[in-house]
């Protein structure tokens, strides 16, 4: 018989972890179902390590600007530093363990397993059934997709799981897809001295980005070493003897590892979802405002399709934590989401790009500052290269998107997002004081630059 509780999490990603977590703190009795390591992708195998990686590259870089600064400095790359950080600080040699308690000391209760919808209400978990009175909530976020290119299956490539596993550097690697799981690995084991290729099935990297991202990183990596190949197809795949060779077209690249970070895919077969009439055919689920499925079914995080970002799955996670427990929150709005590449120089961007402003037929207007003309990035110098661009809607006379990529590329971000969040009108940006000598100073120069300014 069916175990009757209030709420069944499944999937512990991020939001999973923290609705389940928030929910047991407010009294519910909350099952919460995970089939790998609590937490998800993100810090065992995402955001975290790879963060790390990035961090430990970046110190590289800028010790080999010393001498363009400050003298000299002799750099000598050890990867172990960062593998170590990622088995002692990050993951605890991925082991859940400290997650798990976060969970059951909240009041939660964790069930370890595969667990699948049966029907209205109720999940079932290898031999164990829950009746969950209150929600459903799911939360089984994504997996490597790999594409079905001839050979690629039989051999031994990384996804970014393997590649944040890693212990040392290869001598050389292949990187295919140019998105930022491609991009943020490329640059960083490029930077403790493996010989490191992109290729990019779209004409330019960070394809759904502005164009000028895609070009301000093909041209630094370029600067920097690393060999990008756009608007390749990569036709074949073998491996033999340690060497991964991959062709496609005239090209034909040799590598000791190939890193496939081609996208991700959720997996919603064997997820039950037909059971409650959900239709599960497409690459995501389409929810309501309070990002309910069907009646007390709720999603959240990249199953979505808002957007695959922690962010986007704890800021779902909170509605709905907040729709079970009856409290009054405005619905999910998705006009000013925010999402940062960490390449050195960070691409950051929120809302809209021009192509999209575009596309909804909205009346554009569009200006770009770059970086390196701006106070503070020729007092910056070597490593300053980046660019605000900024998208308006004329008639409303607001910002609808912005992009910032710069050194700190992330962090300008933050005003621009809060500007297309309340979509400020334009002439109160004007009107705002920009400390000196900044980068978002770039930002004011932009605003300047406005058709209409
Ligand atoms: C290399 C990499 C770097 C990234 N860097 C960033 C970054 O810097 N910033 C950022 O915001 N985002 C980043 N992301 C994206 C981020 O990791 C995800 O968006 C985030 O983890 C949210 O995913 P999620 O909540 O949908 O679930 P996930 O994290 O994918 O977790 C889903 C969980 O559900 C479990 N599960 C699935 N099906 C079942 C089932 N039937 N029963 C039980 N359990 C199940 C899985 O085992 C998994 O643990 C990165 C991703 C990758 C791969
Ligand atoms: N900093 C961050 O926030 C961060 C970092 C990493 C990942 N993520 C999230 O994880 C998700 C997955 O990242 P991703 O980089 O794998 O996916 P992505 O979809 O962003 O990029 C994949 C790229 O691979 C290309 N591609 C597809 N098939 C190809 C092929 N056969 N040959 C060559 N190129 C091919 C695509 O054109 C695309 O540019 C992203 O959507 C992102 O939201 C976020």
């Amino acid at each position: 018989m069916a175990e009757r509780v209030d709420v069944v999490v499944v999937g512990l990603g991020p939001g999973g972890e923290s609705a389940a977590g928030a929910l047991a703190r407010a009294g519910l009795s909350v099952v919460g179902v995970e089939r790998r390591l609590v937490g998800g992708e993100c810090p065992y195998y995402g955001c975290i390590p790879t963060k790390m990686m990035v961090r430990g590259a970046d110190a590289l870089a800028e010790a080999r600007r010393v001498p363009d600064l400050a003298g000299a400095a002799e750099v000598s790359p050890d990867f172990g530093a960062v593998a170590r950080r990622i088995r002692d600080e990050a993951t605890d040699d991925w082991n859940d363990q400290a997650a798990a308690d976060r969970l059951t000391e909240a009041g939660g209760r964790l069930v370890r397993g595969e667990a699948a919808i049966t029907g209205p209400g109720t999940v079932r978990v290898g031999d164990q059934e829950f009746n969950a009175a209150k929600a459903i909530i799911l939360n089984t976020g994504t997996e490597p997709a790999v594409p079905p290119i001839d050979g690629l299956a039989g051999t031994p490539f990384w996804t970014n799981r393997e590649a944040v596993a890693a212990t040392e550097t290869p001598e050389s690697l292949i990187v295919l897809g140019g998105g930022a799981i491609g991009l943020e690995m490329a640059q960083a084991f490029s930077r403790f001295g493996t010989r490191v290729t992109v290729v990019e099935a779209a004409e330019r990297l960070l394809s759904l980005e502005e164009p000028e991202s895609g070009d301000l990183v093909a041209k630094v990596f370029e600067a920097e070493g690393l060999t990008v190949h756009t608007g390749t197809a990569i036709e074949s795949v073998a491996h033999d003897g340690g060497t991964f060779t991959v062709t496609g077209g005239d090209l034909r690249l040799q590598a000791e590892r190939l890193l496939v970070a081609t996208g991700r895919r959720p997996q919603f077969a064997g997820l039950g979802l037909e059971s409650i009439g959900v239709d599960a055919s497409g690459r995501s689920l389409a929810t309501d405002e309070h990002l309910r499925i069907a009646d007390g079914v709720y999603a959240v995080g990249d199953i979505t399709g808002k957007g695959a970002f922690t962010h986007m799955s704890m800021y779902q996670a909170a509605i709905v934590t907040d729709h079970v427990l009856g409290k009054d929150r405005l619905g999910a709005e998705y006009h000013a989401v925010p999402r940062v590449t960490f390449t050195d120089p960070e691409i950051g961007a929120v809302g809209l790009t021009e192509r999209q402003a575009r596309d909804q037929g909205l009346d554009v207007a569009t200006a770009i500052s770059d970086l390196p003309a701006s106070s503070r990035g020729w007092i910056h110098k070597t490593g300053n290269d980046g660019f605000v661009k900024l998208v308006a809607d004329t008639d409303r006379a607001i910002l609808v998107g912005a992009t910032s990529a710069g050194p700190t590329g992330g962090e300008t971000l933050s005003m621009l997002t809060l500007a297309v969040h309340e979509r400020t009108p334009l002439a109160r940006l004007r009107t705002m004081i920009y400390a000196y000598p900044t980068f978002h100073r770039a930002v004011e120069d932009a605003l300047t630059r406005l058709p209409g300014a």
